[in-house]
């Protein structure tokens, strides 16, 4: 990655920050973009001390224009981008039947819209490159989670989105990669979306016995580096996937038992 340009949306914290540090650390300058100048600007410092070149964007994937913007910015610092990474995203923990519809619209608009925005907009670069583009869906994307429909629809609708680009681009030199972690130690259930919208700012997990992000995006940046097309992550992920492919119905008793056991679940013991 020496001498390479990495995008990476959402890069303040969590997976999206461990990549900012594992591509860094290979050589690359790294772009990364979020809705909050101070946590860019912490993070910016950190990158920066660690001697990795950096440049700190204030942008929401949501918003088409602000992707356009960073890509711009991105080619007229850099001249050029190699490597997209479309990880910014939220979650939700709500019944569907007592959700806002709203709330399954704005993870479409984060997840999915700005995964869609962003690749539009440094796609031509990356075909210059023939470099990556990677979308950081999860096994959620594999298999329909309970309390979570949302979230579940959007990175469907994200590995769908990335099978077809890269069936189209085919013979244009350009990789993509859906990579999906499992259950990751982040902020990502403190952030989610309860029924109405409003942050959860717990987690119903324990985050100690997850898969850390620094792992995580050593993972990440192996599949960027080997071009690999897909990167299912966590032994439990693995499995999920698995038996949601050989024995569905299997699958739905074992996945409702698992997150009907999560501290805070509506689901029935
Ligand atoms: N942590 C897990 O267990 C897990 C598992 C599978 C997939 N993922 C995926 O990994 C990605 C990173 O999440 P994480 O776990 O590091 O959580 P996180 O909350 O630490 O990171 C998400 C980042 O996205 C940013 N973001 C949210 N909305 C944004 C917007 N509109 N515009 C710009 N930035 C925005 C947040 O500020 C944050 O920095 C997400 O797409 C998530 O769905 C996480």
């Amino acid at each position: 990655m020496n001498q390479k340009v990495v995008v990476i949306t959402g890069a303040s914290s969590g997976i999206g920050q461990a990549l900012a540090f594992a591509f860094g650390r290979t050589g690359a300058a790294i772009v990364f973009c979020g809705r909050k100048a101070d946590a860019l600007q912490t993070t910016a410092q950190a990158l920066s001390a660690a001697g990795i070149t950096n440049l700190p964007i204030v942008a929401d994937v949501s918003v088409e224009a602000d992707m356009q913007r960073l890509m711009a910015d991105a080619v007229g610092r850099f001249g050029r981008i190699d490597v997209l990474i479309n990880n910014a995203g939220i979650s939700m923990r709500a019944m569907f039947a007592e959700t806002d519809p709203d709330v399954l619209r704005k993870l479409m608009d984060i997840n999915f819209m700005g995964t869609v925005y962003a690749t539009r907009y440094a796609l031509p670069h990356i075909q210059q490159t023939k470099g990556s583009i990677v979308g950081i869906s999860s096994i959620a994307g594999y298999r329909g989670l309970p309390v979570r429909t949302g979230y579940s629809a959007s990175k469907f609708a994200m590995n769908g989105f990335l099978e077809a680009l890269r069936t189209e681009l085919l013979h244009s030199g350009v990789h993509v990669l859906t990579a999906c972690p499992g259950f990751t130690a982040s902020n990502i259930r403190f952030s989610s979306l309860d029924a109405h919208g409003r942050t959860k700012g717990d987690t119903m997990r324990d985050e100690g016995n997850m898969m850390s992000a620094d792992e995580c995006a050593d993972h990440i940046l192996k599949a960027v580096q080997r071009r690999k097309r897909e990167l299912i992550l966590t032994t439990q992920g693995k499995l999920t996937v698995f038996i949601n492919k050989w024995l569905p119905s299997l699958a739905d008793k074992l996945v409702y038992n698992t997150l009907a056991k999560e501290k805070d679940s509506p689901l029935k013991r």
